[in-house]
């Protein structure tokens, strides 16, 4: 180690969230995060939602510490501990010349690390914070410790601070496999397509509630493995045969399979829930509602235009084949649920504003404008869902993680070594 006490060496990078689109629901070993089943998931652009992370080292640090969205956390939870303990196995030589900083492989079980993180959406609120956050982490500490393994091997890590975070490790589409060592060694994220792949797909989220859900996705799934007798049946026998078609869905850019797919699977996932004792309710009315519009237009069109997905909570993601459907989507959704008269539509519709310009939208007033959709003329709802929405955020298919070497990206003072 350098002689001084004074130096702080930073890491900062950014780590996308993801969708699964088939999805993990049960574990076979809670200590290690073992899944059940593989799932497939879509990784969403970090322009709109993901997580910041910047770590830091230095011998005058006395012990490790993060600070979650400017508040310090405990970093005691068996999760964190998990990865910092593997992390610091697989740690390296780092050497800084220009600073006088050289840190060899042993040294990093004594030096203590700081971890100051920022999610640019809604942290614990079914938008996938925790997937980003843990998959930042790793990667961010990685960096840090010059550790030589690749995302894959990452992937592992990051898996046992949250499982869905394993697929955070790579943009485009992902497939965890659930694997079969005891040890967890081959329970790991890859990637299938890269988000270049499949460019033209647009993801408008809905977000129905951004208030902390009630019965969080660990112990939901705890609940279902032990008291559902379908979870066996979806495991062994649907999610298997699922992959493969997902998988050739995506490789072939076949729209109409991969939107009954996701769609069948999100069902499938919220009948597991409904099928847990007690059961558990994710989705709420607006959830419902939101599912009869997409399902109603699939129908009236004669083939599926936008696929659904919904996570362990009311908030729908919608996947549209392209951005003229992504537009006509983003017209029906504000035609059944408007914002209220005092609304800013600056933040009703968020993240890639250019869809709600293609949609024909400048002000309010376009939106009391619009008309209802063919495929309602005959039924037309005497009243409007207004203010059940709290807002909409316009996305696409995004990179993985990524270093952010700009200095001033970092959200620690290099000087304290404490958040800026
Ligand atoms: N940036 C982050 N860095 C480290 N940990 C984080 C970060 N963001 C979230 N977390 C952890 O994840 C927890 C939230 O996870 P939780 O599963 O409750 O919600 P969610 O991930 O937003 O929703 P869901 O998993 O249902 O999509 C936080 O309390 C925190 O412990
Ligand atoms: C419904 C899901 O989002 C469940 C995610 O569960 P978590 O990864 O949050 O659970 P833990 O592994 O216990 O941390 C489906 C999915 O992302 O595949």
């Amino acid at each position: 180690m350098a002689a001084g006490k004074n130096w702080v060496l930073t890491v900062t990078a950014q780590t996308p969230t993801n969708i699964a689109v088939i999805k993990y629901w049960g574990k076979r070993d809670e200590d290690l995060i073992l899944p059940i089943n593989d799932s497939i998931s879509v990784t969403l652009d970090p322009d709109h939602l993901c997580t910041t992370t910047s770590v830091a080292v230095s011998p005058a640090f006395t012990h490790d510490r993060m600070w979650l969205n400017g508040k310090e956390v405990p970093l005691s939870g068996v999760r964190y501990q998990n990865c910092l303990k593997e992390l610091r196995s697989l740690a390296n030589d780092v050497e800084e010349e220009e600073k006088g900083i050289k840190i060899s492989k042993k040294d990093w079980e004594k030096l203590h690390v700081h971890i100051v993180s920022y999610n640019n959406f809604p942290t614990a609120a079914g938008l996938a914070s925790s997937a980003a956050g843990l998959a930042c982490l790793v990667f961010s500490l990685a960096k840090l410790m010059n550790v030589k393994e690749d995302n894959s091997r990452l992937s592992a890590i990051a898996r046992q601070g949250s499982g869905s975070a394993c697929r955070s490790l790579y943009g485009g589409f992902v497939k965890w496999i659930m694997g079969k060592e005891e040890n967890g060694s081959d329970s790991i994220a890859v990637q299938l397509a890269d988000e270049k792949h499949w460019d033209d797909l647009v993801i408008i989220i809905v977000v129905v509630s951004s208030r902390q859900k009630e019965t969080s996705s660990t112990s939901g799934m705890r609940e279902t493995v032990e008291t559902s007798a379908l979870i066996q049946h979806r495991a062994k026998e649907v999610v298997p045969k699922r992959i493969i078609q997902m998988e050739e869905a995506t490789k072939n850019r076949d729209f109409p399979a991969f939107s009954r797919l996701a769609c069948a699977d999100s069902n499938q996932f919220h009948a597991v829930c409904l099928d847990t004792l007690p059961p558990i309710f994710y989705m709420k009315d607006t959830s419902h509602r939101i599912i009869s519009c997409v399902e109603k237009w699939n129908r009236f069109e004669g083939t599926p235009q936008v696929a659904y997905t919904f996570d362990a909570g009311p908030n729908a993601v919608l996947i549209s084949h392209n951005r003229k459907t992504a537009a006509q989507l983003l017209q029906r959704l504000l035609f059944y649920f408007p914002p209220q008269s005092e609304a800013d539509l600056n933040s009703y519709v968020i993240g890639d504003k250019s869809i709600l310009q293609d949609a024909g939208i400048q002000d309010l007033k376009d939106i009391e404008a619009l008309s209802p959709p063919p495929e309602i003329e005959d039924n037309i709802p005497s009243q409007k869902y207004r203010g059940d929405v709290s807002y909409f955020i316009c996305t696409r298919p995004g990179r993985g993680p990524v270093v952010l070497s700009d200095e001033s990206r970092s959200l620690i003072n290099p000087e304290t070594g404490l958040p800026k």
